[in-house]
């Protein structure tokens, strides 16, 4: 199967488990690889048979920046099944890096894969 992908989407968000994680937005980081047969959209050169990733992340950025989830995990799992019911993707791979959460430039997240990945 083939890969489309987001790489380095910036979103801001209420997200986090102490109080003033609850007064301001912070900025999380998304890579997202998601498996879409792109044989009808390369032979017919129509993005109506794409994966239209402009779509995609349009919607991805309006419901992270709409959300007020505690934890990371909740947020990646919510963004997940988002992708897999709207959009024909059957498997997803997601990365969430909230960079400086435990300190400057410091890297943490999460990465899952939700879906069947076919061969
Ligand atoms: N596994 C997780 N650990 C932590 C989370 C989380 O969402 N998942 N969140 C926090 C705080 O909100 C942190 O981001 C700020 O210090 C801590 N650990």
């Amino acid at each position: 199967m083939d890969i489309v992908f987001l790489g380095g989407l910036k979103i801001d968000t209420l997200i986090g488990i102490y109080d003033w994680e609850r007064q301001q937005r912070q900025t999380v980081i998304l890579d997202i690889e998601m498996a879409f047969d792109i044989a009808k959209a390369a032979d017919t050169d129509d993005i109506r048979y794409a994966l239209d990733y402009k779509t995609v992340s349009d919607r991805i950025i309006s419901f992270v920046q709409a959300s007020e989830f505690f934890l990371v995990e909740r947020l990646i799992s919510e963004i997940a099944e988002l992708i897999l019911g709207e959009f024909a993707v059957p498997w997803v791979k997601i990365t969430l890096n909230k960079k400086g959460a435990i300190g400057s430039g410091i890297d943490v997240g999460i990465t899952i894969e939700r879906g069947v990945k076919s061969t």
